[in-house]
């Protein structure tokens, strides 16, 4: 079911378009993943979503909601945590902020901040907590008046690998039973745990997808064939009519139109002198494919 479908939606500072008529929806609970370098247009999307900011034009609707703004939690980039409140205290004042009354505020506060690890740290002040605690508070504040659609931004960006890790898996928990839109500049953070992609650049959507889907468009798959030696490396690529690149020892072949095919260069190679260490089909890292998309400049 779809729950937010956000249509024709920009944003112009002065002369300066930095969100272009972009169109997507999202289902309910997914995950999504605005995804862009820097100066894409991310924060400025999710806070037009938040009702923080207004839009120039375009349109975000979702069904039966008239103020969007009670059906959904955000974490900010940069989170404000005062440090002379402790966790619960700060995560009360979101629930109460958000409309929820007194009593209810401080059970909502309690339950949020176990689900999200941080029951022993209930009445620890935040001034104390690390990056990681911090983004699990900042999550638990943002998720405590149960909202329908979660926004994130940039949640991990900051962290180092454990943290990172940690907070995706509990990503991966929250969307079992809320719908998630995140933005981040490293596609690797979408790897596992995202249904949709949505590229950014220059302010446009240049691309849409599930990760298979965007894959299987910016691939590239490859034979990477590894020499015993440089010198065999390139004598083969220069005697082989094929699109070839060589990176020391490593020649990777790239394959068109399913050609060639392992069988065939296996064959070849076992008929010729080369000595081969190894050789593997490969594609593109996330990262690649990142830099091609971004690079493009088509808009969907
Ligand atoms: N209030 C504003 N007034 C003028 N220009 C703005 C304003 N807010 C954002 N911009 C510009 O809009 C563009 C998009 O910014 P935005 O913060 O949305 O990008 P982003 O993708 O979130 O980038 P980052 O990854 O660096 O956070 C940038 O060129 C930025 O300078």
């Amino acid at each position: 079911m779809t729950l937010i479908s956000v249509s024709d939606l920009t944003k112009t500072f002065g002369n300066q378009t930095v969100v272009d008529h972009i169109s997507f929806s999202i289902e309910s609970n997914t995950s999504t993943a605005l995804i862009g370098p820097n100066g894409a247009g991310k924060t400025t999307t999710l806070s037009m979503l938040t009702g923080l900011l207004s839009q120039t034009s375009g349109s975000i609707k979702m069904d039966g909601v008239k103020d969007m703004r009670s059906v959904i939690g955000f974490l900010p980039q940069y989170p404000k945590f005062f440090s002379w409140l402790s966790a619960l205290e700060y995560t009360e004042m979101a629930a109460k902020l958000s409309g929820v009354e007194a009593k209810q505020a401080r059970l909502q506060s309690q339950k949020i901040l176990e689900y999200v690890g941080l029951g022993s740290a209930l009445h620890k002040k935040t001034e104390t907590f690390s990056g990681g605690m911090k983004q699990r508070l900042g999550i638990a504040q943002a998720l405590v008046h149960k909202p329908k659609l979660l926004l994130l931004d940039e949640p991990v960006s900051a962290l180092d690998p454990v943290g990172r890790r940690e907070i995706m898996n509990l990503l991966k928990e929250i969307q079992n039973e809320t719908t998630i839109l995140y933005s981040t500049h490293i596609l690797n953070d979408a790897e596992e745990m995202t249904d949709q992609l949505l590229f950014l650049r220059g302010g446009k959507l240049v691309e849409k997808g599930s990760l298979n889907e965007v894959r299987a468009r910016f691939e590239e798959p490859r034979i990477k064939i590894k020499f015993s030696s440089q010198e065999q490396a390139l004598q083969f690529a220069s005697q082989a009519e094929l699109h070839c690149n060589v990176e020391g020892e490593t020649v990777f072949v790239e394959i068109d139109h399913d050609q060639p095919t392992m069988q065939q260069l296996l064959n070849r190679l076992a008929n010729s002198n080369f000595s081969i260490e190894s050789i593997e089909k490969v594609t593109a890292n996330l990262e690649e494919i990142f830099m091609k998309v971004v690079g493009s400049h088509e808009s969907v």
